[in-house]
């Protein structure tokens, strides 16, 4: 269960799965291919539909071409969370968006949105991103960098400082009128996460991602999902 300082305060989630992932390249978009049986999607459901977490609603975010597909897909599978679908628009701050609309009637709470192409993330991450929201109101899931970094310059290339750096992960929570408040203001080709959108606003507080925690982006990365997912 939520730990008692956040017991009064409602959990939601929106999932975004509204994009066509180009760099995956596949025809159907990756958030619906099978992994290990079951959709990339469905996988990253099940994380959040976990009862120890004690989220309120589920929303999940689809291009709007893709929500009977999901909708017959969904049927061939045994104890699919519940979940309330939304059509998505052509950015992911546009489907954020349309997730958060989706909450349009809920007056205060802690919201977590999350890439549905995220299937392995461990409970331990969303619960202590769900926490230190409600603290701090908002907090998003990072890493440290493995690999050394470097920034590209007119002269050539210098050497960043890899351990003031953190690869940023989702779930990103924030308290829900913040990120609505958030929300309302312009679309930036910059923002590239929902930390990107708060920022001007609100702090954000870092988490402890987890390296398990991999973003479904190119083909290799079903690989390493399948050999992760077997280790569960
Ligand atoms: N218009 C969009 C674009 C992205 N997303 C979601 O945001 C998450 C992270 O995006 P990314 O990995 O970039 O997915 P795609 O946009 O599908 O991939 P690509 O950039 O390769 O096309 C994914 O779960 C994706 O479905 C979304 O809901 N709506
Ligand atoms: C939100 C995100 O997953 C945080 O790392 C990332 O910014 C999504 O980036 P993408 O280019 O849309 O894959």
């Amino acid at each position: 269960m939520p730990s008692a300082s956040s017991s009064f305060q409602p959990r939601f989630a929106i999932i975004v799965a509204g994009g066509s992932g180009t760099r995956m390249g596949t025809d159907r978009p990756k958030q619906f291919l099978d992994l290990l049986g079951e959709p990339v999607l469905l996988h990253t459901l099940r994380r959040f539909a976990v009862p120890g977490l004690g989220i309120k609603r589920l929303v999940v975010v689809l291009p709007a071409d893709q929500v009977a597909t999901w909708e017959v897909l969904c049927a061939q599978y045994p104890a699919v969370p519940p979940h309330e679908l939304v059509s998505g628009g052509t950015t992911r701050w546009a489907s954020v968006k349309q997730g958060l609309a989706q909450l349009g009637h809920e007056t205060a709470g802690t919201v977590a949105v999350h890439d549905g192409v995220r299937p392995l993330t461990p409970e331990r991450v969303i619960e202590a991103t769900y926490e230190a929201a409600h603290n701090h109101g908002a907090a998003v899931a990072a890493v440290v960098p493995k690999d050394s970094v470097r920034n590209l310059s007119q002269q050539g290339s210098y050497a960043l400082n890899r351990s003031r750096l953190r690869l940023v992960q989702t779930p990103q929570c924030f308290e829900l009128s913040l990120l609505r408040r958030a929300y309302q203001l312009p679309e930036l080709n910059t923002f590239t996460d929902d930390a990107s959108v708060v920022e001007d606003l609100h702090p954000i507080h870092i988490v402890e991602g987890d390296y398990r925690n991999l973003k479904i982006t190119t083909p290799e990365d079903m690989l390493l999902a399948e050999a992760l997912l077997r280790t569960e």
